[in-house]
């Protein structure tokens, strides 16, 4: 029997964020491994006409959840959607459910967040800063905690090119933010942003670093760990591979290309792919969490889970996997043939954006006004340019993490518990997960049929560009 599976039988277990990407894949593995759990206690806002038990009845009808159902038929009854908004001070939960969440929880992993690149620094300090210290303080006052786990990101510190594993300082001390933001009104903010997040490149990365220091400011004598996943990514194995939901990080870029908008991208191609398979990064958090519990370490810990420094890809191998992939598996209905020209020059890069991005769309638009359509392919392109801008810092940089605290971990686990909460990335056959994720970015991200296969396949053949059946 694995120990960690084990450890969290009979435990109330509080976890934030658990209607996101990684928040799911936590609870799907925490059900199938220990489904003795007591509770599953989650802060869940109600969101686009949905009340907090029609979400949760959505996540555990998708297939994510079909193999939990079979081991824990009595899912529904553990899981206890507790309304909280988490960007109002007091999270806006009721006295009673904040009575009952202090006296039972035993471990809580905080994985909410703005992701947002774009987010205000209002937003971003409000929901990755003070909700993190809002939720410090309600751990200090449960009797019966036995470990805090806080996801942040490889990128907190992406302003270094070598990352411990040590929680660095920010220039700025996050009480200071918090406050001034308190009072300052919203153009003077706008304006002193980009002093504030000086080499961060965007107010994320930033404010997960604020939060960090958080957790070690607001400590006192909790036990507490802290994981940094690099780009989290589709399934590798569990519950199945290339499970995945929303279309951050590489996802959008992999429909991007493989519907034919995107063929050019501004990227180092020898620059390292640090993408992290989700099921690998929430086996760690179960594992951590069961090692700050039982080992009650003397410090907060920090745990890199990346892939760059065990098992190395890099954007050029990824991205031909990706097209290699288009050929076997093509997109429905795609906009031009998929290609992928990585150059990490600005200027090809620009001529590339106006020549297979830019006019292409305006093109098109003039045949859908041509046609009595409304034109639209201008204004998608802008803003895919836009996302794609954003993501172009990570993709032409390399960085060095060191994995000290994750090997030791690894090494402390019985030969069970590594197969059964396996984050031994070195196992990880990079051409097979690339697959496996291009395919589950069509089945669960589009929708896509599968039986469409050998008629997009048949298309493609003999595509010439652009497609006008969008
Ligand atoms: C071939 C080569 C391959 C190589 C492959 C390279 C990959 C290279 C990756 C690098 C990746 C680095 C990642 C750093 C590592 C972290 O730790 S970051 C954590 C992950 N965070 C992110 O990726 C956030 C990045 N995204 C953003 O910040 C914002 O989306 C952007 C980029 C500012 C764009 O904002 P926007 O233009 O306002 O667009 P947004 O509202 O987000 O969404 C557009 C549309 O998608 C829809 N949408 C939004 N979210 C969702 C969702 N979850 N599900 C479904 N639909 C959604 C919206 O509804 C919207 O549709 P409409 O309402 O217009 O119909
Ligand atoms: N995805 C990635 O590539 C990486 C992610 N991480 C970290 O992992 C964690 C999880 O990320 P991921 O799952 O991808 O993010 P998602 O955007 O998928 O999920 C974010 C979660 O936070 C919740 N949330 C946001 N605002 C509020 C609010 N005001 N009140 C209550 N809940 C709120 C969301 O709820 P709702 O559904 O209601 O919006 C959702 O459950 C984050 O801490 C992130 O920084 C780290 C590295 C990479």
């Amino acid at each position: 029997m694995s120990t960690i599976a084990a450890f969290y039988g009979g435990k109330s277990i509080l976890i934030t964020g658990a209607t996101g990407f990684l928040g799911k894949v936590l609870m799907e593995k925490l059900f199938r491994t220990s489904p003795d759990l007591k509770v599953i206690y989650i802060l869940v806002r109600p969101k686009a006409g949905q009340t907090l038990q029609q979400r949760v009845f959505q996540i555990l009808d998708s297939k994510l959840f079909e193999k939990v159902k079979e081991v824990c038929p009595n899912v529904h009854e553990k899981i206890r959607a507790i309304y909280a908004d988490l960007n109002q001070n007091d999270f806006a939960i009721s006295k009673e459910d904040m009575q009952e969440l202090l006296s039972c929880t035993n471990i809580i992993f905080h994985c909410a967040a703005t992701v947002r690149f774009d987010d205000t620094l209002r937003h971003a300090v409000q929901l990755n800063v003070t909700a993190t210290r809002q939720l410090l303080l309600m751990a200090s006052q449960m009797p019966k905690l036995e470990a805090f786990i806080h996801i942040s990101t490889a990128y907190s510190n992406c302003n270094l090119k070598h990352i411990d594993e040590v929680i660095y300082p920010c220039p700025v001390e996050p009480k200071k933010i918090i406050d001034s933001l308190e009072w300052l009104d919203d153009a003077i903010i706008d304006e002193i942003t980009p002093k504030l997040i000086r080499d961060w490149p965007n107010i994320y990365t930033y404010t997960k670093a604020l939060g960090e220091m958080v957790v070690q400011q607001e400590s006192r004598n909790l036990n507490i760990a802290i994981i940094r996943p690099s780009i989290v990514g589709a399934t590798w194995q569990e519950p199945f591979p290339g499970w995945v939901d929303n279309i951050n990080g590489p996802n959008g870029i992999i429909i991007a290309t493989g519907k034919g908008f995107l063929r050019a991208i501004k990227a180092t191609p020898m620059a390292v792919a640090d993408v992290i398979p989700v099921d690998t990064v929430v086996n760690l958090m179960l594992a951590v969490g069961w090692y700050t519990a039982v080992h009650r370490p003397k410090s907060t810990l920090v745990y890199h889970i990346t892939s760059g420094n065990m098992n190395p890809c890099n954007w050029h191998k990824m991205g031909v996997q990706v097209l290699a992939t288009f050929e076997k598996i093509p997109f429905e209905r795609p906009f031009r043939r998929p290609n992928a020209n990585f150059t990490s020059n600005s200027f090809t890069s620009q001529y590339w954006n106006a020549v297979s991005h830019r006019a292409p769309a305006i093109i098109y638009d003039c045949y859908l006004r041509l046609t009595g359509r409304k034109p639209r392919m201008t204004k998608l392109m802008n803003r895919l340019l836009r996302t794609v801008s954003m993501l172009e810092y990570f993709i032409n940089r390399s960085w060095e993490w060191s994995t000290y605290n994750t090997e030791m971990l690894m090494s402390e686990l019985s030969p069970e518990d590594q197969r059964v909460f396996n984050f031994d990335v070195r196992q990880l056959n990079w051409l097979e997960y690339i697959e496996n994720y291009v395919l589950g970015v069509k089945k669960y991200l589009l929708k896509e049929d599968m039986a469409g296969i050998p008629k997009a396949k048949q298309r493609l053949k003999r595509s010439c560009t652009p497609y006008s059946t969008l």
